[in-house]
């Protein structure tokens, strides 16, 4: 839609056939933001021949675990000119491996520079309303960053550009990990007070890890960093705040990814952030406990007794030492 609204063509690609043909039909997608009346401009295709053959551009949208997969059909169509943005905010399950690197590899021949990851505080369901979204949009290229940029930026979508892709990913994928904890900790009634901590205390986590894969700590103050953990953990619109307020009703994982029907990243990204961590030597507490309670049948209540009753520290642990100093021996 956001394409649209900036006079170009757009053509969607689903696996979907009934869904694209209601699409071209109706102008409608009634199972996702069923609200909307879709732009003319807009048509739909289970093609991915004919959606890649005069693409201009390309923007993936596929959950994390059906990258590859859609990576894999789309390189025989994809021009070297297209240019290719991801919007996908996950880890690869089995190599930990961020969007960028996975569309690098199968897309084998396309210039992985070109690449762009388009991220930040920006629900669907807000878009689609065109009620005032920023987002930032991250390549190593900036001719490309800036090409991507050109192509979103409408006067109610506004776009930034970062240089950091690492950074940008990074924070971007990890941040489902405290917004699935936000659900939990307001669902067990925890108050705003405990909210306000996850979000801090979780920045400090998405930072360390991101800081340790390369990127640049001063991204996670931005659109992908704080801006995305904020949307994330305080709408209503978020799925995995949302899954994490039905667990702390009791419900199963099994359960609560069932009833949502659409991608929970959070779950992924949590298994992703515990193996990271440890290949990394980083000290992750919350989305450490997140996963015991995800996996191990950890109590929540339990889980957050521990947080709070866990060794001292400094509150700018392991960051860079002119952060740390302040005092004087
Ligand atoms: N919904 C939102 O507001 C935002 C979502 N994202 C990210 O976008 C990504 C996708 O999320 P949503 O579209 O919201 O999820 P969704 O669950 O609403 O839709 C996912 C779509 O992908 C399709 N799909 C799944 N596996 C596929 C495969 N193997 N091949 C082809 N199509 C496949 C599904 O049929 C479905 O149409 C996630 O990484 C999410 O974090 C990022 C920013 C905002
Ligand atoms: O990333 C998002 C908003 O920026 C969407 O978050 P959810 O996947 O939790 O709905």
């Amino acid at each position: 839609a956001v394409l649209a609204d900036n006079g170009h063509q757009v053509m969607l690609w689903s696996r979907n056939e009934a869904q694209v043909e209601e699409i071209n039909r109706d102008r409608r997608n009634s199972r996702f933001l069923s609200e909307a009346e879709l732009s003319p401009r807009i048509r739909a295709t289970s093609s991915m021949q004919e959606a890649l053959d005069q693409a201009e551009a390309v923007v993936v949208v596929a959950p994390s675990s059906a990258m590859r997969e859609v990576a894999s059909q789309m390189k025989q169509h994809l021009h070297e000119r297209t240019t290719v943005i991801h919007a996908t905010k996950g880890f690869e399950a089995g190599s930990l491996k961020r969007m960028t690197e996975v569309l690098a590899e199968e897309l084998s021949g396309y210039d992985p520079k070109r690449l762009a990851v388009l991220s930040g505080p920006s629900h669907a369901e807000e878009v689609i309303q065109r009620r005032p979204t920023t987002v930032v949009v991250a390549s190593v290229d900036k001719e490309a960053a800036e090409k991507a940029q050109d192509l979103l930026i409408t006067p109610s979508f506004r776009v930034y550009t970062n240089p950091d892709v690492v950074g940008v990913e990074v924070g971007g994928a990890l941040k489902n990990i405290i917004a699935l904890g936000a659900g939990l900790s307001d669902g067990l009634g925890f108050g705003d007070n405990a909210k306000a901590a996850l979000l801090t205390r979780g920045l400090a986590e998405i930072a360390r890890l991101g800081v340790a894969m390369g990127a640049n700590p001063l991204t996670f103050s931005g659109l992908a960093g704080i801006g995305d953990l904020v949307v994330t953990c305080t709408s209503k619109h978020s799925r995995n705040w949302r899954a994490g307020a039905m667990l702390a009703q009791g419900q199963t994982l099994e359960e609560v990814l069932d009833r949502m029907g659409m991608v929970v990243e959070g779950v992924k990204t949590t298994q992703a952030a515990y193996r990271l961590s440890r290949q990394y030597d980083i000290t992750m507490p919350i989305a450490d406990e997140l996963y015991r309670v995800l996996f191990d049948g950890k109590q929540p209540k339990a889980a957050v007794e521990d947080l709070m009753e866990r060794g001292r520290t400094h509150e700018m642990e392991d960051l860079a030492e002119p952060f740390q100093s302040g005092w004087a021996n």
